[in-house]
């Protein structure tokens, strides 16, 4: 691969992030030298996507240890954990991430044993990402065309990513591949980082407008529509990327099934519906203004709302690192937790 949406840079101590704010025009890596300025980075999208922001975090507080000399870590660690779980609200798995690495500074670990675990958790989404690929072969027919909505390939995890990873799994495996990739206003994730993923890999593929989605859906054979998250409700409500929503609706009313992959800490059983799930609003500017030219008139408001909630009655499955879980969400995915 000839980027790397991460790197631990042990020496520094620095985490190294490709800057995707300026894919696919300029491939370029920030140094993030403090818990702050990688707090800053999640916020300015820097690193997007639900996986690679758990594990971004993670590092930010090993910074932070770091750089506390012999201090006592619960004594420094409690405001760059604030700092890093202000930076974006919808993603539960920058909680995640944020409270593994808590359970273990609160009980007296020092910075080589955070520093450990934020490796670990690296390491574990390479796994998660390549098991999710694996359960979902299950269902994919040897000619297979994909919808997706958003990015969500190695550019929004540390491995090969959830829905996208699907999509390029079953292409280096020889299926006969074919994807939608919704552009996904208002920051182009689809058109701008989807794609640039899938030229990589050399998996056909078409940008389209996300308002296409029913059309195509009515005129074309697709097969499967498989978008990623940043929340699961207990109840399988899913919050993902705007549009995510409109996305479901339109398979629905084809015919078409869709599909929510993700791993197990994208499901916040603590959230019992997606009622709960804050979604974040970005600046107006992301609307108003596409590749630094405006295109509404001077003076114009916008609201931005960037995710959306996918009612459970839409999914047909959540493709997990643990498997497919199917409906009924509530009762399934109480099972899967033990609860
Ligand atoms: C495997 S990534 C899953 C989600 O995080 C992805 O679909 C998404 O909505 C990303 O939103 P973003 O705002 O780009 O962070």
């Amino acid at each position: 691969m000839a980027f790397r949406t991460m790197e631990w840079v042990t020496e520094g101590p620095v985490l190294r992030l490709l800057d995707q704010r300026v894919l696919p025009e300029v491939v370029r890596y920030r140094d993030l030298a403090t818990a702050e300025s990688v707090a800053g980075a999640i916020r300015d999208m820097t690193v997007r996507g639900a996986p690679a922001i758990g594990v971004s975090a993670a590092f930010g507080l090993v910074i932070a240890a770091r750089q506390a000399g012999g201090a006592d870590l619960r004594a420094v660690l409690p405001a760059a954990d604030a700092v890093l779980r202000a930076a974006r609200p919808t993603a539960v798995n920058l909680f995640w991430a944020l409270d593994r690495m808590r359970a273990l500074w609160e009980a007296g670990a020092d910075a080589a044993r955070l520093e450990a675990e934020a490796l670990a958790m690296e390491a574990e989404d390479v796994a998660v990402n390549e098991a999710i690929a694996a359960h979902a072969r299950a269902i994919l027919p040897q000619e297979v065309t994909f919808f997706h909505h958003c990015n969500t390939g190695a550019l929004a995890a540390v491995g090969v990513g959830t829905a996208l990873g699907i999509i390029r799994r079953a292409h280096e495996a020889g299926h006969k591949v074919f994807a939608y990739l919704d552009e996904t206003r208002p920051r182009l994730q689809g058109a701008k980082l989807s794609s640039f993923e899938l030229m990589e890999y050399g998996v056909p593929h078409a940008v389209v407008v996300d308002g296409a989605s029913a059309h195509i859906m009515r005129k074309r054979p697709v097969d499967i529509a498989v978008v990623g998250c940043d929340r699961v409700a207990a109840n399988g409500d899913t919050a993902n990327k705007i549009g995510t929503y409109n996305l479901a609706l339109a398979a629905q009313d084809n015919g078409v099934p869709f599909y929510v992959a993700c791993p197990t800490s994208t499901i916040d059983m603590g959230t019992p519906t997606g009622d709960g799930i804050e979604i974040e609003e970005r600046a107006e500017e992301e609307v108003l203004v596409v590749n630094g030219a405006s295109i509404a008139p001077n003076g114009a408001r916008a609201f931005n709302p960037a995710f959306d909630v996918t009612p459970n009655r839409l999914i047909a499955g959540l493709i997990t690192e643990k498997g497919i879980i199917r409906p009924p969400f509530d009762v399934n995915l109480r099972a899967l937790f033990g609860g």
